[in-house]
């Protein structure tokens, strides 16, 4: 099969900073309106700033905005995808990576991908917005490889292992998760260490509430958004016990690797410790993975795409580790059911007070997939690519062309 090569990138922007419009939602999903639960006083490592405690937004989680970049082939198929990069990525694609895109078949995504992590290994510091663009141009090759060739981006990678995804939920309703059929409710903290034992009492009182709710079997977590320290997150953690939290995720920055090392020690007995959303390179997962990290948790958006997805994936399965992608919507779905070591994966609740599945990247993706009872099969990802277009009625803008 002759298969054609790329003859155009493109980058455009919604949202972010550099926008007129805020509030889209989109690749970058905490640029959502008032009023929702994914800016309500949520710990981060700003919450020691009275004035940055109440609000994400205020400090700037939204800046960014989203980034969408589609990929044009030699036979008229384009392929896309989106990604939390906005008007900085569409700088980095349009003057820097296009040279590595353009002129290539389209086949030859791992080639395009490091050519474009060493090319921007000067500025890129192995991770952030330099990272997160490297992988939508990653996603948009792969969806683009896929529609050219009419396959779904999971048989390109070798086909499901198993039928169906199972989902747990992230929002600040775990009880209303539990009645829509997810396994598993993750809540964010909302106090940290700069509110000493009354805020692990206040986030403790919440879990006791919600334990109450949703009987015993059914998984609550904590998301803390690397809001802690070491010895806040040991409290936190011996604290929940009694309330069976299932794991503490990332308690730490990325970087942190030894607090990681050193709260695993502290942990209860089967509680488990999880991070990555924030992590950018293979290396970086290598040492969360040997910190003792029980679940490996990159953003396909977010490390590098699938291609590096599939690597990271490699590096927890050598070490007996799941690998449980952050919520990236159909991005995660197709690499996921190919991965022996990820048994359910993450929807992160974008309805404002989560009580309603929403599409995580409503309203740019056409035709997102969602769980339905907490479940989508392989068969609602049997479609070319990502199995999604581009809503092209939002307010998307090109800042730059090459
Ligand atoms: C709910 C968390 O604060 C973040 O907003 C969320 O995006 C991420 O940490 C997650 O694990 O879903
Ligand atoms: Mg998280």
């Amino acid at each position: 099969m002759k298969l054609p090569t790329i003859t155009h990138i493109r980058a455009y922007s919604m949202g972010g900073a550099a926008a007129k419009v805020h509030g889209q939602g989109g690749g970058d999903y905490h640029d959502q309106g008032k009023d929702h639960w994914i800016d309500d006083h949520i710990a981060t490592p700003m919450s020691k700033y009275d004035e940055y405690k109440q609000s994400r937004q205020s400090f700037g989680i939204n800046v960014l905005g989203t980034l969408v970049v589609e990929v044009e082939a030699s036979d008229g198929t384009t392929g896309f995808a989106i990604s939390t990069a906005g008007t900085v990525g569409c700088f980095i694609v349009e003057h820097h990576l296009s040279r590595f895109v353009e002129g290539k078949r389209v086949d030859q995504i791992k080639l395009i991908h490091d050519q474009m992590l060493n090319a921007t290994q000067y500025y890129s510091g192995g991770g952030g917005v330099v990272i997160n663009t490297i992988s939508c141009v990653d996603l948009a090759l792969w969806d683009l490889y896929g529609k050219v060739v009419g396959l779904p981006v999971y048989k390109l990678l070798g086909g499901a292992v198993r039928d169906e995804i199972h989902f747990y939920a992230t929002g600040a309703r775990p009880d209303l998760a539990q009645k829509m059929g997810f396994i598993g409710g993750k809540m964010p903290t909302h106090w940290g260490p700069a509110d000493g034992d009354e805020g692990i009492a206040k986030d403790i009182a919440t879990l006791k509430e919600m334990r109450e709710r949703v009987g015993d079997n059914f998984w609550l977590m904590f998301d803390c958004w690397m809001s802690q320290d070491v010895n806040y997150a040991t409290k936190l953690a011996h604290a929940a016990a009694p309330y069976k939290l299932k794991w503490l995720e990332e308690c730490f920055p990325p970087q942190q690797i030894e607090s990681y090392r050193e709260l695993k020690k502290n942990m209860p007995k089967g509680m488990l410790m999880t991070t990555g959303e924030h992590t950018g390179t293979l290396e970086g997962f290598k040492e969360l993975s040997e910190a003792g990290v029980d679940i490996l948790q990159p953003d396909v958006g977010w490390c590098g795409g699938v291609t590096s997805l599939c690597e990271i994936a490699a590096v927890a399965k050598s070490r007996g580790q799941l690998v449980v992608p952050h919520g990236s919507s159909v991005y995660s779905h197709h690499a996921v059911i190919t991965f022996t070591n990820t048994p359910f994966s993450e929807m992160l609740m974008t309805s404002p007070h989560a009580d309603y599945v929403r599409p995580q990247f409503d309203p740019v993706l056409i035709d997102e997939p969602v769980p339905h009872d907490g479940v989508i099969t392989a068969e609602e990802l049997d479609k070319p690519g990502f199995g999604v277009e581009l809503n092209r009625d939002c307010p998307l803008e090109r800042p730059f062309e090459h």
